[in-house]
């Protein structure tokens, strides 16, 4: 089954779009408890709300040799909930990329970058069953500065939106990464971007536009995912995080709900 099929029927099953984000950082995290057993209790806490976990590679790169383990452990117990995109935001010259794309025999999605154009995204989208998510418009102040470049009359993100269209032709496998943090940009993405489902990250911490992101985020079908991170994992913390978390997921989940 591809991963935007199990994805619509988690979406279906769960009556949801929520994707948790899985970035732990140490000096966050209860006393006592390691990385591997805060996303635990994580996922645990809100694995009847999360249709997608969504762990940065950065915040286990960061630990070293300790980290890809806590890794490998997170993405074992999320995949057991709902299917995991590794948001690792790789793309090299295609010999690289062949091996970056390795790592999505652990997880069911990567992101990449389009910067170095379709023979570094070629080796990612090849495996018809995992699902790939493109850089696009990204949530960050910066984005502007090469996304939104005029490029033969339209912004550079648009010609990145179209380009997806046509690697998605290839197995149904390709989606973009959009931010909620600017709805204008998001409704333009969409218009260039025909069917394609989106992950959309910047709702909670970055304060981007929940009714945006269902609006311009979701395929014909209903398919795409809005990540939050901080909001959910930091809800609480010391005793009971778990459930603090667990609160704020489904109080997502009743926001977005609320738009589709
Ligand atoms: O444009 C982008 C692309 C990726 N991200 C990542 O998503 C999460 C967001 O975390 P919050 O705590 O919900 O802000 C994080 O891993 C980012 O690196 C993004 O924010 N924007």
């Amino acid at each position: 089954m591809s991963f935007f099929d199990r994805l619509g029927d988690g979406i279906e099953k769960k009556d949801s779009l929520v994707c948790v984000g899985l970035d732990p950082v140490p000096s966050r995290i209860p006393d006592g408890v390691g990385v591997a057993e805060f996303n635990r209790r994580i996922i645990d806490a809100t694995s009847d709300v999360a249709v997608a976990y969504k762990p940065n590679t950065a915040f286990y790169e960061a630990l070293g040799t300790d980290g890809w383990g806590a890794l490998l452990e997170t993405v074992e117990e999320a995949s057991a909930a709902a299917p995991v995109i590794l948001d690792a935001k790789r793309g090299d010259i295609g010999h690289s990329s062949r091996r970056y794309a390795e790592l999505l025999d652990v997880a069911d999605a990567i992101t990449v970058s389009p910067y170095m154009g379709t023979d570094s995204v070629r080796p990612f989208i090849e495996d018809g069953d995992a699902g790939v998510f493109v850089l696009c418009k990204t949530t960050n102040q910066g984005s502007s500065e090469f996304q939104e470049l005029d490029a033969g009359g339209k912004p550079v993100y648009a010609h990145v939106a179209e380009r997806a269209v046509d690697w998605n032709a290839v197995n149904g496998n390709v989606g973009l990464v959009v931010g909620a943090t600017d709805p204008e940009e998001m409704e333009n993405v969409r218009e260039h971007a025909g069917d394609l489902p989106f992950l959309v990250p910047g709702i909670g911490a970055q304060g981007g536009d929940a009714e945006a992101a269902v609006e311009y985020g979701t395929d014909p079908r209903g398919v795409g995912v809005v990540n939050s991170t901080r909001s959910i994992i930091y809800a609480g913390d010391g005793d009971g995080f778990e459930e603090a978390a667990r609160e704020s997921a489904r109080s997502l989940r009743k926001t977005l709900n609320g738009y589709r």
